[in-house]
């Protein structure tokens, strides 16, 4: 049964107990809580890697009401989701709506998450829970289904990126540009992104030598979990830095860029997730608006002396991207290909493309 009506409760690692009614799929399940802001997206949310492991709390409150895409694809890329299969451990939301509506809707969203065995929690006030993620910080959580019991679990002691990338490199597009893509749980649209501008993608997993690739460029991707733990990553990016090969380092990529150059990360307190923040570029005093979707940031004042802030976050003044004196590696703690949310930093893809070329 999908529509069951079984009594689920989530558990917060600080005590309190939240009453739903469970959806999707009835196992209980624990991660690492943590909410986003987004009006709509939840399609591409649910299938990002990056929120391998924990329990997604969607802040507004009228959830399912578009269903969900069919799963189809266009070499070798999902068009309407982020990955092949659902990424988070499970979903919190207020209103599940049975109804939906949408032209290009496939199955309801209920049915989508028990097909892909993601509990789900209805019932729950998504603002009175962020409001207590946002006083305490994340936090560790479960979701008991009716007696289910289960211990907590914290998905940020293990290297969650080997568990996302790819096992084999993989040969993608056939354009003149040669870009080799660092996978630590890519976001489809961003290797969509890279074939809409004449490039050749060579995919490779997150612990791939990639400094001995004959390439043009190469681009870190996102992907969950702590950057520290990526050590082979790091290890890999140091040298393609010393060779001077062009580099674009989005999101988790960009904190390993930074972990590459003798930076530090640090975890904040309930991260950047949602479609509406705020950045401004360091160069040329703009602002734009940008989804992001992180729990760790790179510390600003650790940079060395020949890298510069590129973006800055107008909200918290934290970093959002870094760029090397010579311009040949810059990153972005925010996501250029949006996915969902504003795309008004995707020329950031075609600016990579110029530095490729010149
Ligand atoms: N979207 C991402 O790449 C997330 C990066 C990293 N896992 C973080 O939470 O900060």
């Amino acid at each position: 049964m999908v529509e069951s009506q079984t009594v689920a409760r989530l558990i917060l690692e600080d005590g309190s107990v939240f009453y739903g009614v469970s959806f999707g799929y009835p196992q209980s399940t624990a991660g690492e809580i943590v909410f986003n802001t987004g009006m709509t997206g939840y399609p591409e949310a649910l299938t990002d890697p990056s929120y391998f492991g924990q329990i997604l709390v969607l802040t507004f409150p009228l959830i399912g009401n578009y269903g969900m895409p069919p799963a189809e694809t266009e070499q070798d890329l999902f068009k309407w989701y982020e990955a092949p299969k659902g990424m988070i451990s499970a979903l919190v939301v207020d209103d599940y709506s049975l109804d939906y509506s949408h032209w290009q809707a496939k199955t309801s969203l209920a049915q989508w998450l028990y097909n892909q065995k993601i509990p789900a929690i209805s019932g729950i006030d998504t603002r009175a829970l962020t409001r207590r993620i946002r006083e305490k910080g994340v936090m560790l959580a479960k979701l008991v289904i009716g007696d289910q019991e289960i211990d907590f679990y914290d998905p940020n002691q293990e290297n969650l990126v080997q568990k996302v990338s790819i096992e084999k490199p993989q040969l993608m597009g056939r354009g003149k540009t040669r870009i080799t893509l660092v996978d630590c749980g890519c976001k489809h649209s961003i290797m969509e992104e890279l074939l809409q501008r004449d490039v050749q993608i060579l995919r490779v997993p997150w612990n791939y030598p990639v400094e001995e690739e004959k390439t043009d460029g190469v681009l870190l991707s996102s992907g969950p979990g702590d950057p520290a733990l990526c050590v082979e990553t790091i290890e890999h990016t140091q040298k393609v830095l010393t060779k001077g090969v062009p580099t674009f380092g989005i999101c988790l990529g960009h904190q390993i860029m930074a972990l590459a150059i003798g930076a530090k990360t640090y975890k904040m307190k309930y991260g950047h997730r949602g479609q509406n923040q705020p950045v401004i570029n360091c160069q040329t005093n703009r602002a734009y608006i940008t989804s992001q979707n992180h729990g760790y940031a790179v510390d600003q004042s650790t940079i060395p002396e020949d890298w510069q802030p590129f973006f800055t976050n107008l909200n918290d003044q934290t970093s959002e991207g870094l760029i090397h004196h010579s311009g040949r590696f810059m990153s972005t703690q925010f996501h250029p290909e949006a996915s969902p949310g504003p795309t008004d930093t995707r020329f950031l893809f075609d600016q990579f493309m110029e530095i490729i070329k010149s």
